[in-house]
């Protein structure tokens, strides 16, 4: 794994200013890509995932804006403020322009698939004539050299007759296979970085499995790196390199994807974790997150995830925890933003268990040792 990051993102905060107050979506957020791989970004609805991915192209609009942090792409800012003489937060010199942003990042080296592709398709337009365009567009092909790049291309991604599908009309195709054709689209202007929102959370599981099983086949032929966006535990379990776990605009868990499943060091990456379904468990001893996420207009104090936490101490309700390393695995870290680990030492051990939680108030045995 080479040592500069292909996208950079460091405390990154949009926020959307509505009648009701600021919606913090994304609340100071870092991570990074490397070349080559797969990371997760994962959490309930409303966590601020899709914001999160939408400001990293600088899709946001308003009411929403990037209030706040950097996005550097192969060492270009994509995004930054800098302070001003007065102390005012002004745009770095070296941004890119918007259209900068629009000509050369956008499609060229990120592309973005969505959940709904009926939104990203043209109902009007036949399938193969869409992607010939992206071809010609970004390659520079002939018009007949761009129209047999998208057959093999709809071929690649496994549309079966592919040269009588070319001819057809979005609606004529079904959901999964519309999915598939996003993804040719996506890997069609051979990017390095593609950003997936939930691409294949409105397909039934066995489609799912099939689109998840042909990225990984890609992934490795073009060596795109990809952000993967999901409130599904099983996905990210089956695609993921690495891990971003949000929580109220948060990241609060960040670990390689083995680490995260048998190491885990959130006690929210455990509830969801605990709410995924397995083959090993029934339905009824699936255990649901407590309590519903609070609104981002109005996040609780101190750690945010205290509410339904089933570990918070008193402090967790003064004390906001940003992510610190608890451990490391495979050169990367392990981040977690929780104050039960040695690395806070804010006096959790000494603090007492907020009441009303059944595991910390009625018989606890106290020998539970570790974290
Ligand atoms: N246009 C908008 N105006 C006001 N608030 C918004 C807007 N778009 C998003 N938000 C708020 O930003 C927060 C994050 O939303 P976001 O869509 O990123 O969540 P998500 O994690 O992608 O959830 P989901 O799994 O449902 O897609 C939410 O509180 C949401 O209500
Ligand atoms: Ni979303």
């Amino acid at each position: 794994m080479s040592s500069e990051p292909l996208l950079r993102v460091e405390n990154l905060k949009t926020q959307f200013f509505t009648d009701a107050g600021t919606v913090r979506a994304v609340d100071g957020i870092s991570f990074e890509v490397y070349e080559g791989e797969i990371v997760g970004l994962v959490g309930e609805s409303g966590a601020g995932k899709s914001v999160a991915s939408m400001s990293l192209l600088r899709l946001v609009e308003r009411p929403g804006e990037i209030v706040g942090g950097e996005v550097t792409y192969k060492g270009e800012t994509v995004f930054g403020l800098e302070e001003g003489p007065d102390g005012e937060l002004r745009e770095r010199e070296e941004m890119l322009s918007n259209e900068a942003v629009r000509e050369r990042i956008r499609g060229n080296e990120i592309a973005v698939i969505f959940q709904d592709p009926m939104e990203s398709l043209n109902p009007v337009f036949t399938v193969g004539g869409q992607l010939r365009e992206v071809i010609e567009l970004n390659r520079g092909l002939s018009k007949e050299a761009a129209r047999a790049e998208a057959i093999e291309m709809l071929r690649e991604v496994g549309i079966p007759d592919p040269e009588e599908r070319y001819e057809e009309y979005p609606h004529q195709f079904s959901g999964g296979m519309r999915q598939r054709v996003l993804i040719a689209m996506a890997l069609a202007c051979e990017p390095s970085l593609i950003v997936a929102d939930e691409p294949t959370t409105a397909l039934d599981v066995t489609v799912e499995g099939q689109i998840i099983d042909l990225v990984d086949e890609l992934q490795a032929k073009y060596d795109t790196s990809f952000i993967w966006v999901t409130h599904d535990m099983g996905v990210v379990a089956e695609i993921c390199d690495r891990v971003n776990v949000m929580y109220l605009g948060e990241i609060v868990e960040q670990a390689p994807v083995d680490e995260l499943f048998h190491d885990t060091k959130h006690p929210y990456t455990r509830a969801l974790l605990n709410s995924m379904p397995r083959p090993d468990r029934t339905v009824a001893e699936l255990e649901p997150i407590e309590g519903v996420m609070p609104e981002a207009i109005s996040p609780p104090s101190g750690c945010r995830f205290h509410p339904r936490c089933p570990d918070a101490r008193e402090v967790c309700r003064r004390v906001h925890p940003e992510p610190e390393e608890v451990a490391r695995a495979d050169s990367h870290p392990h981040n977690a933003a929780c104050l039960k680990h040695d690395a806070f030492d804010v006096g959790y051990d000494g603090s007492a268990p907020l009441e009303g939680d059944p595991r910390t108030t009625a018989g606890g045995s106290g020998g539970e040792g570790g974290e």
